[in-house]
């Protein structure tokens, strides 16, 4: 063979095996199964900087995140040996769907004292003035509010006076459609949680202290990774030390990163201003703000809420100001209620700890009093147990 065809061959082998290894090495890295958060970064966008630090779990700001194994399971190891990073636990969430079905036991434990009670009392041979009263008190109990609870004896007696009563079916109907009517299933609890005009979902939480209000973030970015949604959350409760570690340890189990400040006691506001430009600028669907727990009697603390909104909506403007509420607290949740909205316009409430108390009739008397609707209800302690409230579902599980 003459030397120069020689060469060429020698050469072409030469380029086969460099394209070859060059195809595989591009090929090698894994598919991020859905729900896995990596990064919304893109290639030319600016690194984040500023007051706040924007913790990517399992990796410094700058490069890309780790990716997970395809098929990933609960407590999934996400590592990437190129990037010479530590391996961190991811874990994969619970399904949204049905979430409400799986937790119904919770809330008929604790609740159906209330619907026990009202169906064996309406099912009596004789319901005489001494069991209205009884339904009326048993009704209160359950912090459903007088006027609802005056409204739905009402109801109940002209219903029985024309339909007759006893069938213990044909009893649970009607209260059942009564319970529904009160608690208003017509009312729009979808939460605002997609990206919109190029922006990112805000949304802001809200409460007095110790109701859920980090928890229920926590589980929230849950609920949206479940959902594939890119989320970033805001740390602006400077106040306690803990709440910032808090709300990242809650991040960084679904991959979530979390942009709090390295200062102590730093300006909550600028902290939120910081996480809404980071979530502008990364292009994630949803960035939640935590905000310190306030009493509704504190004018400096309210005004720093309505502050820290102001800030934000230099940027963009809020699509969810939540309220949580201690369902456990009754009556009293609904002055805060009140106070809270007239500062920060509420658009949604969250009814925390509703696995622990038979009021669950607080649902009504808040929407009652507020107009705004109850979104979501948490029912334990668990990362997954939040669910979005069913009016249907709910009113079932009183009765069961
Ligand atoms: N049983 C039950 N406990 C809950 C629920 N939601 C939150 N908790 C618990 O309530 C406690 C307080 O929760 P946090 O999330 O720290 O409350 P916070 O409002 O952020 O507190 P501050 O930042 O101090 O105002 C924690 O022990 C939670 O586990 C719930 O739905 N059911």
């Amino acid at each position: 063979m003459p030397t120069d065809q020689l060469i060429l061959i020698v050469v072409l082998v030469a380029v086969f095996l460099v394209v070859g290894a060059g195809a595989a090495f591009l090929l090698r890295g894994r598919k991020t199964p859905p729900g896995t958060y990596t990064t919304t970064r893109d290639a030319n966008d600016p690194a984040p900087g500023g007051v706040a630090v924007d913790e990517r779990p399992g990796a410094p700001a700058g490069p890309p995140a780790p990716t997970a194994d395809a098929g990933a399971g609960p407590d999934t190891l996400v590592e990437d040996e190129s990037l010479g990073l530590e391996e961190v636990p991811v874990e994969v969430p619970a399904p949204v769907l049905g979430r409400l079905a799986r937790l119904r036991a919770r809330l008929v434990r604790s609740n159906n004292a209330l619907g026990k009670g009202l169906l064996a009392l309406l099912s009596r041979d004789d319901i005489d003035e001494d069991v209205w009263d009884e339904i009326e008190e048993t009704l209160l109990l359950a912090d459903l509010g007088t006027e609802p609870a005056l409204e739905l004896v009402d109801a109940l007696r002209e219903r029985v006076k024309i339909e007759g009563h006893r069938d213990p079916e044909r009893v649970r109907l009607l209260l059942r459609e009564e319970l529904l009517k009160l608690v208003d299933p017509s009312m729009d609890r979808e939460l605002v949680s997609h990206r919109q005009d190029g922006r990112p979902s805000i949304v802001m939480v809200v409460g007095v202290n110790g109701v859920g209000k980090t928890t229920t973030i926590g589980k929230l970015a849950r609920v949206f990774v479940a959902e594939d949604k890119d989320v970033l959350l805001g740390a602006a409760d400077t106040f306690r030390a803990a709440a910032a570690e808090q709300l990242s340890t809650w991040g960084a189990r679904v991959g979530v990163p979390t942009v709090k400040s390295d200062v102590d006691g730093a300006d909550p506001a600028s902290v939120a201003f910081e996480a809404v430009r980071a979530g502008i600028e990364q292009e994630v669907d949803v960035v939640m703000i935590d905000t310190a727990g306030r009493l509704q009697n504190k004018v400096g603390l309210m005004d720093e809420l309505g502050k820290i909104k102001r800030v934000i909506e230099k940027q963009a403007s809020v699509d969810e100001v939540l309220l949580v509420l201690d369902a456990t607290t009754g009556q009293n949740g609904l002055n805060q209620a009140r106070v809270f909205s007239d500062v920060v316009k509420v658009t949604g409430i969250v009814l925390t700890k509703l696995d622990g108390t038979a009021k669950g009739g607080i649902v009504v008397a808040i929407q009652r009093q507020l107009g705004v609707p109850v979104k979501l209800i948490g029912l334990g302690e668990g990362p997954d147990d939040l669910a979005p409230f069913d009016p249907e579902a709910f009113v079932d599980a009183l009765l069961d």
